[in-house]
């Protein structure tokens, strides 16, 4: 499998040059060269595997130069440090199944994928005499997830971008306790679009690219995406194991647009089974616009209590559009950098219809998330993280006969104020959580400005 950029302008490469290329020099985002579909033999084959084995055998469709025990031992050590044997476990509770996504070490759904992603780029520098410098933003899971990844390993460094004191408590904590010397926390003044905007700046700064070897952990790189659609493949053979149903929906709490275009490839590489894919927003709700109305345009961000989605601009939404323009490489150049002057694309009647195939949509306000997390726990005594909770809150209003797989994203241990104030009582916190308030921390608060961050990173920059 070669990959290529959604803008056209890159010569097709490897999986390896792909990892550590994070963004296309051309601005785009990487892209396999076509998406395998599944033939029914596989599907036959797969269905009864356990979780690791299902993610080697999806890993090999993408990833042909890693020799085939090395990347079983990858797969391996990466969910060795999950606490549940099932890696990503799904229930039945209520009228919904839960897919639990929240059993690795940050309690959050971005372990699936960046644990596998540390122990990649640890295996690939071992074979390289090279050095990386990882720069990443977050809102909350994805820097604690990479953070843990990568800390304390070798020829690797981290900066982690975070918006200040707009993350929830325990995010922040999970963060700014690493006291390893290659963690950098950098708090920015500003939101998560802020701090991603810095860093997309910075990897199109393509001599200081080169000269650091920024590599990327969030969605942009395609390793993160290709991790996650193992999750549905494991639920929808689960479900269908269990009920005998062929279809299903997923119902997938949305902000940075990864994790749902996970699913999307998922849904494509099954060909049938995926019925539809539910994208779940909050207030900062422009990707439920551009599903239900065609209208993609850019909002002030709202900060809420499901704070991972306090997103407007969602990197990963270009994958997606260049599909929708039917692989038109330069359709979709000429309209993200459109889209970067005007922050607003619209979308015909019949485009509409097209994304509604793939799609349904709804945003789940404050009042209504607070309120699932009360209903949700009084009927069947399970506790929905806020996130959880506008997902669930959009599964169940688009719940038909078909079963609704819900993505559970985070643990509520790392949101327990807006839990707690949900149900009306405390709860006990796991102990990796609560030992955490007495830890000491190590941050740097910054200025939103990219200058600012990139003299930071000649500072402290391995090299
Ligand atoms: N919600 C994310 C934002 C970054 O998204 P990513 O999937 O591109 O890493 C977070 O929690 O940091």
């Amino acid at each position: 499998m070669k990959y290529i950029s959604t803008r056209g302008e890159m010569p097709p490469i490897s999986f390896i040059e792909t990892v550590f290329e994070g963004l296309a020099p051309d601005g785009g985002l990487i892209i396999p060269e076509r998406i395998p579909l599944l033939s029914k033999e596989e599907k036959e084959r797969w269905k009864n595997l356990s979780y690791l084995e299902l993610a080697y055998e999806v890993f090999r469709l993408f990833v042909s130069e890693i020799p085939e025990e090395d990347l079983k031992d990858l797969v391996k050590k990466s969910y060795s440090t999950f606490h549940h044997p099932e890696v990503t476990p799904v229930l039945k509770v209520g009228k919904v199944y839960i897919l639990e996504l929240f059993h690795g070490p940050t309690f959050a759904f971005k372990d699936v994928a960046l644990q596998f992603l540390g122990n990649l780029f640890e295996y690939l520098l071992k074979k390289e005499d090279r050095k990386i410098n990882i720069l990443g933003a977050t809102s909350g899971d994805t820097g604690a997830a990479a953070i843990y990844g990568v800390k304390g390993k070798s020829n690797i460094a981290i900066f982690i971008l975070h918006p200040h004191k707009r993350v929830s408590p325990v995010q922040a904590l999970m963060m700014t306790t690493v006291l390893d010397p290659n963690v950098h926390n950098l708090a920015i003044l500003g939101s998560f679009d802020d701090c991603q905007a810095i860093v997309k700046e910075l990897f199109m700064d393509l001599p200081f690219k080169k000269k650091y070897n920024l590599t990327a952990i969030n969605s942009i790189n395609f390793a993160r995406i290709l991790a996650q659609i193992v999750y549905y493949f494991y639920a929808y053979f689960r479900i269908s194991e269990s009920t005998g149903v062929e279809e299903v929906r997923f119902s997938v709490p949305t902000g940075n647009f990864g994790d749902i275009f996970a699913g999307f490839l998922a849904k494509r590489m099954f060909g049938e089974g995926i019925e539809r894919l539910i994208l779940a927003t909050n207030e900062n709700d422009i990707l439920s616009r551009f599903v239900n109305y065609g209208d993609y345009s850019v909002r002030e961000v709202i900060p809420t209590i499901s704070p991972a989605m306090d997103i407007q601009i969602a990197s990963n939404f270009e994958r997606y559009l260049y599909y929708l323009y039917g692989e038109d490489a330069q359709r979709t150049s000429f309209a993200m950098q459109k889209f970067a002057h005007t922050k607003k694309l619209i979308f015909s009647e019949e485009e509409i219809k097209r994304v509604q195939r793939d799609f349904l949509s709804r945003s789940v306000n404050q009042e209504e998330t607070l309120q699932t997390i009360k209903d949700f726990y009084a009927e069947t005594g399970y506790l929905l993280d806020p996130h959880t909770a506008v997902g669930v809150k959009a599964g169940l209003t688009f719940k038909d006969e078909r079963p609704m797989i819900c993505l559970a994203t985070a643990h509520p241990a790392k949101f327990p104020e807006v839990v707690s104030k949900a149900i009306g009582k405390g709860f006990s916190l796991p102990e990796e959580i609560e030992r955490l308030k007495a830890q000491p921390q190590k941050f740097e608060v910054l200025e939103k400005d990219r200058e600012t961050v990139r003299g930071y990173l000649e500072r402290f920059a391995i090299t």
